[in-house]
């Protein structure tokens, strides 16, 4: 499972050796080692050349206030705890229980605790009670979005109005592999449901006039959103 999209994987080894791993801080270092242990899906965790890259862009923008969808074992989670201020939040939401609990000791040990509040369950229902509550609307200065590609597009709904005008919503994966440009005909079963779903979701973010968006060639594709209005 290559998740970079550089056509050299020496080129990206380079990256990550030359550039990122000497600036992985400690903590997520040992939790992103402890998953790839655990799991065989360790693939999920976000690459750490584009955990830097969000890092820089979260202090940036001075946020402190964020929401993540799709937490796993917390990478990119502690990720984003660790830059913010020391009164910043990150609500953080999966429905697998069992993935998240093995980064909480790591979070503990980089002590960012007081900065994440985990919420257990589906996202859509989690983000329907952060509406509901009214207090949240407009309140997030950025949002990252990481779980089930086939919901991203109505996730967009729902952050356009919880995040502030000015704050950014980021999504992962919107190249899916390489496959957003291969004939359907050649992708695996496993990758199709998300490829056509990212498929409308990038042509749709192209031209929704309530954000200016950017595709980044990081990753497997992020794509930054920031809200107009
Ligand atoms: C790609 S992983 C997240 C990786 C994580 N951002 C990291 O850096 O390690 C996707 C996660 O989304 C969660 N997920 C998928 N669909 C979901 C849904 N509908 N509601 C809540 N969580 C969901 C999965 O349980 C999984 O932990």
């Amino acid at each position: 499972m290559n998740k970079n999209i550089l056509q050299s994987d020496a080129l990206y080894q380079y990256i990550l050796k030359t550039s990122a791993y000497p600036r992985e801080h400690q903590q997520l270092k040992e939790l992103r080692e402890a998953t790839e242990e655990k799991y065989n899906n360790s693939w999920m965790i976000l690459p750490v050349d584009e955990g830097l890259f969000m890092s820089m862009l979260l202090k940036i923008m001075n946020a402190k206030k964020t929401i993540e969808i799709g937490v796993f074992t917390g990478y990119s989670v502690l990720n984003t705890a660790l830059s913010l201020p020391d009164n910043g939040k990150v609500i953080a939401i999966d429905m697998n229980k069992e993935y998240y609990e093995t980064g909480i000791p790591f979070i503990k040990k980089a002590g960012m605790e007081h900065k994440i509040n985990f919420i257990h369950g589906n996202a859509m229902q989690a983000l329907n009670d952060l509406i509901a509550n009214g207090k949240e609307m407009g309140s997030f200065d950025f949002a990252f979005v990481d779980a089930d590609k086939v919901n991203y597009i109505n996730y967009h709904e729902i952050l356009l109005k919880l995040v502030k005008v000015g704050g950014i919503i980021a999504y992962d994966n919107t190249l899916w592999y390489g496959s957003v440009v291969a004939p359907e005909i050649f992708t695996a079963q496993y990758y199709r449901d998300s490829r056509e779903a990212l498929v409308v979701l990038n042509s749709f973010l192209a031209t929704d006039s309530r954000i200016e968006s950017s595709l980044l060639s990081i990753g497997d594709g992020l794509t930054l959103c920031r809200r107009l209005y």
